[in-house]
């Protein structure tokens, strides 16, 4: 392939040769060593009986094809030669020269036909090279805006990155309070539901218990009962072995009864030293017998130093109509029963 160079496009060895030649104004090369191309030119010069036209060499191999034309050769102006040479290429082609140099020729003969001043024409062809800086800023301001670019959404993602890290930290923080909100809430449901000397459900929450197990009952057409429990002779203990004894029975009988009775069974501390249990699915015989079972377990305790303990019992049972406040009076009856006929017993009303 053969181009040609204005003097800014050529390399400086190249850019000294011209000015050695001076005033030689184009240099046509190739980039390919042609042999072909040095006859053609060769024989151009001596059809046009041109002084011998130079071929300048230099060590470095870039310029080895650079085609001089010689210092007599400015006598012709660049435009007349072009067209001389196209003129020749039909002597060209009749050497068989010719078709490698096509291109040459093709330039050659554009040149010509478009009347194009030679300058301009080079200079278009030239028009990466003549417009280096132009390309080069605006690679660099590419290159500027691109690293510009990367480094803000570096920086952005950065920033965002500590704000995530932030925000799991605050999240974190939010989990274990709401872990630990959600186990003082626990805590707080069952101090609300239960009493705090025996870890039985208390009245309120006793109460409530009732009223879901009575509907179910209604629901199944299922017996309901209940056992009111009094420890015998409490004050004594009390008085003899001081507040805190007692409350230690309280707390021991309070096991015992839990012991006595099923998982779905209720037992409570209904206030004092009285108990009471709801049994669901339990008659009124089956309650009494789990009553005087709790009398012989309550006296089968042995807690020091009160040593023996003894309790009484009233049993009722819900029938249609009942509401806590009812079967609670007949079982007080009952436990009152129980109480007159010498205590450490039960006793039951229907
Ligand atoms: N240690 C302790 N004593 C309590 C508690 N609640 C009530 N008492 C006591 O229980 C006693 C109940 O006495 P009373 O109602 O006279 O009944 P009692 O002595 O058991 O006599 P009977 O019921 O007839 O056998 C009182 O002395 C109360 O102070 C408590 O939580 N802890």
């Amino acid at each position: 392939m053969f181009s040609f160079h204005t003097h800014s496009a050529l390399s400086t060895t190249q850019a000294k040769i011209l000015q050695a030649n001076s005033p030689i104004k184009y240099c046509l090369t190739s980039s390919e060593t042609s042999h072909s191309f040095e006859q053609y030119i060769g024989e151009l010069s001596r059809k046009l009986a041109i002084p011998t036209q130079q071929r300048i060499k230099s060590q470095n191999d870039d310029v080895l094809d650079c085609m001089l034309l010689s210092p007599e050769l400015t006598a012709i102006a660049p435009n007349s030669f072009i067209q001389q040479l196209v003129i020749y290429q039909d002597e060209a082609l009749a050497i068989g020269i010719a078709p490698s140099l096509s291109p040459v020729a093709d330039i050659l003969a554009n040149v010509a036909n478009n009347n194009v001043d030679t300058d301009t024409r080079f200079e278009e062809s030239h028009w990466f090279f003549d417009y280096f800086w132009f390309w080069l800023a605006t690679f660099v301001l590419v290159a500027l805006f691109l690293a510009y670019r990367y480094y803000t959404l570096a920086l952005h993602s950065l920033m965002l990155d500590s704000k995530n890290f932030e925000l799991d930290l605050k999240n974190k923080a939010l989990l274990d309070l709401q872990e630990q909100l959600r186990a003082r809430n626990k805590k707080l449901e069952y101090l609300s539901t239960h009493d705090s000397l025996t870890s039985l459900a208390n009245r309120h929450f006793f109460n409530e218990t009732v009223l879901k197990e009575l509907n179910r009952a209604v629901r199944h057409n299922s017996q309901l009962s209940l056992l009111l429990i009094d420890m015998d002779n409490f004050k004594a203990i009390n008085d003899t072995y001081g507040h805190s004894e007692g409350d230690k029975v309280l707390i021991e009988t309070a096991q015992v009864l839990k012991k006595q009775v099923r998982s779905i069974d209720i037992v409570g501390r209904w206030g004092g030293e009285e108990f009471i249990i709801l049994l669901p699915n339990t008659s009124l015989k089956d309650a009494t017998m789990l009553a005087n079972r709790i009398c012989e377990a309550v006296m089968e305790q042995n807690i020091t130093p009160v040593q023996k303990i003894s309790c009484s019992i009233g049993v009722s049972r819900f029938k249609d109509g009942d509401s806590l406040d009812t079967v609670f009076i007949r079982a007080d009856k009952a436990l009152y029963e129980a109480k007159a006929l010498g205590k450490n017993r039960a006793e039951s009303l229907e």
